[in-house]
């Protein structure tokens, strides 16, 4: 259980996390999105122990997080990770003997499956293959809860393919908590099942990715038309061009009828609904 108390962090004058209350208790994949500057990292490396925050509280299994609590129970890697430059094979076997539940065969699997050469080392590898020996040594670690800030970053298209498999196997073997951040929406909606949007700081959305599906829709047509149609719905954003209104809602869809269209959104469109504000990002 991930348990954040009215967590704030502040950098200097900058209030980056501003008031987060969240309980995170089941397994699952999880997808952290926010826009550039929203908090993603800050958040996850406050949840990690890697930095303190200013104020409320983070318990994780009900371990209070600070960058002085040992064994927190998280595996944190972010994208650009850094390691010794020692050869891989070295790495994994370092990662094995500091971590009890360390997974031997799914590491030495996915070493395989993405043709890593276990000799090279690790400052010789490219960005993508840094990231990948980093992700497997996450992954393999079984900590209960895992947390990797925009894995895909250095990864071409078959080998992000390839990585959302791997998630969903490590997954499945050993189910537990484990949120990614990325700005690739589409491409990950097939992994995952909850999703948290973050936005200038504050939690903007934490549902399932099943209820984007059943309750993120857009509504089209004139008017006076959509405005009875959506009176008492939660509306989330609005386009007007020329005599035509669209408005976004997340809620149980209105009656189809012939002056309207209605649409589902997709998930990147439901993002920018809920955090396109035009002018870039305030604080
Ligand atoms: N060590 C730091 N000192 C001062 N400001 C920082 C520090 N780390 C992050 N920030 C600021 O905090 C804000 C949030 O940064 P953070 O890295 O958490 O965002 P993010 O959502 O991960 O963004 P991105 O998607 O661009 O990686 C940004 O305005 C950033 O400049």
């Amino acid at each position: 259980m991930i348990e954040l108390k009215q967590v704030t962090k502040q950098y200097g004058q900058a209030t980056v996390l501003k008031n987060i209350t969240l309980s995170i208790g089941e397994p699952g994949i999880y997808c952290l999105l926010g826009r550039n500057g929203a908090g993603k990292t800050t958040l996850l490396k406050s949840i990690a122990g890697y930095q303190n925050i200013t104020s409320g509280s983070i318990q994780v299994d009900g371990k209070t997080i600070t960058t002085s609590t040992l064994d927190t129970g998280v595996s944190y890697i972010e994208n650009f990770a850094k390691h010794f430059n020692l050869p891989v094979r070295k790495l994994l076997r370092i990662a094995s003997e500091v971590n009890p539940n360390y997974d031997d065969d799914f590491a030495s699997e996915m070493m395989e499956r993405f043709e890593l050469d276990g000799k090279k080392k690790f400052h010789h590898l490219s960005l993508g293959m840094k990231t990948m020996v980093s992700t497997i040594i996450c992954l393999a670690s079984n900590k209960e809860v895992i947390l990797l800030d925009e894995p895909v970053l250095g990864f071409d298209a078959i080998m992000r393919v390839e990585f959302y498999d791997m998630l969903t196997e490590s997954f499945q073997k050993h189910p537990r908590m484990i949120i990614v951040s990325t700005h690739i929406i589409e491409e990950i909606a097939k992994t995952i099942q909850k999703l948290i949007i973050i936005d200038k700081g504050s939690i903007r959305f934490f549902d399932t990715l099943q209820a984007v599906e059943t309750k993120a829709f857009c509504i089209s047509g004139l008017q006076k038309d959509v405005e009875a149609a959506t009176r008492n719905l939660n509306i989330i954003g609005q386009d007007a061009v020329g005599g035509l209104v669209t408005s976004y809602i997340f809620d149980n869809p209105p009656e189809q009828t012939a002056s309207l269209e209605i649409q589902p959104l997709s998930l990147q469109d439901f993002f920018i609904q809920m955090v396109g504000h035009k002018g870039g990002v305030k604080r």
